[in-house]
């Protein structure tokens, strides 16, 4: 072995270590071998040629110079995808998880082609009716033509009703006039749209024979195909640096009463006859939000891979990263060895594990509401929306913390973007915000727990997501605190019910001590914000450890053991996060939280010799992580040292500053 490819010492006796099968868990994790097996192959084909490598790291170029790379780089890996990938997949593949992922091998940061693909073509499928996909479809996936997703304004993004870009009908000529009708309508934020894209999904207010009928979707061409100018009438641009999302090229984009043709209103859901007649969404009024709820579903997969890689950087570097003394004169442990750096990423490996199988069952649930809407059927439409909102909001924000735990327990190193965890942490922190703020989610998902609360308490049976609201009105008092996985679930279902139920209390009592009930709801959102998420905890508890069981039913003895540690140490770390709640809605005891502070500590140990082993099983290929902490092989110091060589302000012994400013400065008197 030469020294380039041998595995660090520390690493090499952790996987020896390991007591489980490694695939095997790979296997669960990716939804079965099959799957595994495909993910290699495309990831063999479309990284084999090592077009992710650059000469020079992203982070050393210009802002020019890093989209422009980023553009090289997005046609390289669109082209083996389109020749050599949707071979082995089919068409229908183009948007899998599989590709997002391969494609982290290409970009530190995002891909300009990510809205096209994660949006544009999404609305396309979502929002077109039959003989509008068969005109758009193909060239989108062509990439003939090149799309983005302009809903947000400079005025408004949460608040969709809110926006001010119009469109309105002209029966004369048959076309709609879009028009930015004040600087706040300008629309702004979209990705791919600043430098990109030559046509886009705009989100804008539908008015024909003088009436408004709200937002609704069409699909604009904003430059030229040959030139690639703008149209006339479209004012288009970059919005400038921001804190991650930098090749991304998000845009602003502006209209002076451009025209486009009547056929351009994506018209699935509601649609304008000829002669100017609005002919009405049938079915449910927000069927216009669709793209929304799926890149919300696809969300939570995001956070689950994103906080994978940021935790098997961390893991194997703390197998490498030797410090401090625990007696005099003994060797200095494996930072991996102290309980607090076991505290600060065991619970991200089982996250991870969390979040994945949720985004598999609520993905399950998604094609499952898709298929009762295409039979007409909307009425699970509502808890599929309050599922989504409320899953996207936690898993966004909880693996924005823990990415930025990863890059706590790598010390000083992962500070450095060569670490890869900057990059993780600037691009994950972002999906807390977009396609939906956090606070506003779970606002969501709050109304639609407390329609269920009612229902419950008129005896109604409500949908399974909370059904344990029905049980609440037929036992008394607290729940029996029970320290079985089962038993956990309950209590947490327990405390949500509660705070659901204190929430209608507060906005019962405000409205009879005279509010209204906008004011009432108004001055209850900070409680309804902690009941949802409450629920959603709940959620996330009940399907890891559901999934877990049925997935394991034919698994090997060691790999049923090390996977049921980790939902036992995630059941007991969110147990021990909400005592306060536990104390309030069941009877645990102090004796009780003792206990469990104890099985919490006890599980570290037992899963301290199976991490490394358990960070492997995500398979996360070395150029996807593109992290010098991070690698297979460990050779975390040497990386590092590689990669001071590639910093251009090392090219010569003196820099040029020096004669220019810093020796007239020394020589100059006081
Ligand atoms: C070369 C490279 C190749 C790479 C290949 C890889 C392939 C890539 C493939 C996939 C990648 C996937 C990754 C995707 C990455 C995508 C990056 C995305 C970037 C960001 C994009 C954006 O941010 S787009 C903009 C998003 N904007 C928002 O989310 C706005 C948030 N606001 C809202 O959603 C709504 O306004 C609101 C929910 C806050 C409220 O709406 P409104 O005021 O109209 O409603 P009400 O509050 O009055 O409620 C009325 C009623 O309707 C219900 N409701 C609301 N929304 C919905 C809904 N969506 N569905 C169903 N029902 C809904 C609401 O609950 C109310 O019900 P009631 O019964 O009355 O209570
Ligand atoms: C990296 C990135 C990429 C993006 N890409 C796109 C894109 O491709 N296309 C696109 O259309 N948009 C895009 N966006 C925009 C994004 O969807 C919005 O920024 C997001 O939906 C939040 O809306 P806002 O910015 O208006 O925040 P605001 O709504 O102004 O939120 C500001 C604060 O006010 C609070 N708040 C707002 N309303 C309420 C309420 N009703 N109740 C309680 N609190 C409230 C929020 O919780 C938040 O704390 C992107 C944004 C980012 C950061």
């Amino acid at each position: 072995m030469t020294s380039k490819n041998k595995i660090n010492e520390d690493l090499a006796n952790e996987r020896r270590k390991c007591n489980f099968n490694i695939e095997e868990v790979t296997y669960i994790l990716d939804g079965g071998k099959e799957k595994t097996l495909q993910r290699k192959k495309i990831e063999d084909v479309a990284l084999n040629g090592g077009a992710s490598v650059d000469d020079i790291p992203e982070e050393y170029l210009s802002a020019r110079e890093r989209y422009e790379n980023a553009i090289r780089k997005s046609c390289i890996y669109t082209n083996i995808v389109k020749n050599e990938v949707l071979e082995i997949t089919g068409i229908e593949n183009y948007g899998s998880p599989v590709l997002r992922r391969t494609g982290d091998a290409f970009f530190k940061d995002i891909s300009p082609f990510m809205l096209h693909l994660g949006m544009f073509v999404p609305s396309i499928i979502g929002q077109c009716t039959a003989e509008q996909q068969a005109t758009w479809l193909p060239r989108a996936l062509d990439m003939k033509i090149i799309g983005a997703y302009a809903q947000t304004e400079l005025g408004h993004g949460t608040f969709i009703r809110g926006l001010e870009t119009t469109a309105t009908y002209d029966p004369e000529t048959e076309e709609f006039v879009l028009h930015s009708p004040t600087i706040t309508s300008y629309k702004w934020w979209a990705g791919g749209l600043g430098r990109t894209a030559n046509h886009c999904t705009v989100v804008a207010q539908l008015y024909t024979q003088g009436k408004c009928h709200g937002t609704h979707l069409f699909i604009v061409q904003i430059r030229d195909l040959e030139t690639h100018m703008p149209l006339p009438g479209v004012k288009v641009g970059e919005i400038g640096p921001r804190m991650g999302f930098n090749t991304a090229d998000n845009g602003f984009l502006g209209f002076n009463n451009y025209r486009i043709p009547r056929m351009n209103m994506m018209m699935k859901n509601a649609q304008v006859l000829k002669d100017g007649t609005y002919v009405k969404a049938a079915r449910h009024g927000k069927l216009t939000y669709g793209t929304m709820v799926f890149v919300r579903v696809t969300l939570v997969g995001e956070a689950s891979f994103n906080l994978a890689k940021a935790v098997t950087i961390a893991v194997r570097y703390s197998a490498v990263r030797r410090q401090s003394e625990l007696r005099p004169g003994s060797i200095e442990p494996q930072i991996l060895d102290y309980p607090t750096q076991q505290h600060k990423l065991f619970i991200c490996i089982a996250t991870a594990h969390a979040f994945q199988l949720t985004a598999s069952w609520l993905w399950n649930t998604f094609t499952a509401v898709q298929a009762e809407m295409k039979k007409g059927n909307v009425d699970t439409l509502p808890e599929l929306h309050a599922l989504s909102s409320c899953l996207k909001a936690l898993s966004t924000s909880d693996a924005t913390a823990y990415i930025e735990q990863c890059r706590f327990a790598c010390g000083g190193h992962g500070y450095m973007l060569s670490s890869n965890l900057p990059f993780l942490y600037a691009f994950v922190v972002a999906t807390r915000t977009y396609e939906g703020d956090y606070t506003v989610l779970l606002l969501q998902t709050a109304r639609f727990l407390v329609k269920a609360w009612e229902q419950a308490e008129s005896g109604k049976v409500v949908t399974p997501t909370v059904a344990y609201l029905n049980r609440h009105f037929t036992t008394n008092g607290k729940m029996i605190w029970d320290n079985s996985p089962e038993g956990i679930i309950r209590v947490f279902q327990s405390v949500a019910a509660g705070k659901i139920s204190l929430c209608v209390r507060s906005i019962r009592n405000r409205i009879t001590s005279g509010m209204d009930h906008e004011d009432a709801w108004l001055m209850t959102t900070v409680q309804l914000v902690n009941a949802a998420e409450a629920h959603c905890r709940s959620v996330i508890l009940h399907t890891y450890w559901n999934e877990i069981v049925r997935l394991t039913k034919h698994s090997s003895d060691n790999v049923k053991t090390v996977l049921n540690q980790l939902v036992m140490l995630y059941l007991t770390y969110w147990a021990l996060e909400r005592t306060g709640d536990l104390l309030r809605y069941s009877t645990i005891s102090e004796n009780d939280i003792d206990l469990l502070q104890r099985q919490y500590e006890e599980l570290l140990v037992k899963i301290r010799p199976n991490a490394v082993g358990l960070v492997d099983a995500f398979d996360i290929r070395d150029e996807i992580l593109q992290s010098t902490l991070g690698s297979y092989d460990g050779r975390v110091y040497e990386r590092l040292m590689e990669e001071v060589q590639k910093n251009p302000l090392n090219k010569e012994p003196v820099d040029p500053s020096f004669h220019k400013y810093l020796k007239p400065l020394m020589k100059s008197k006081i």
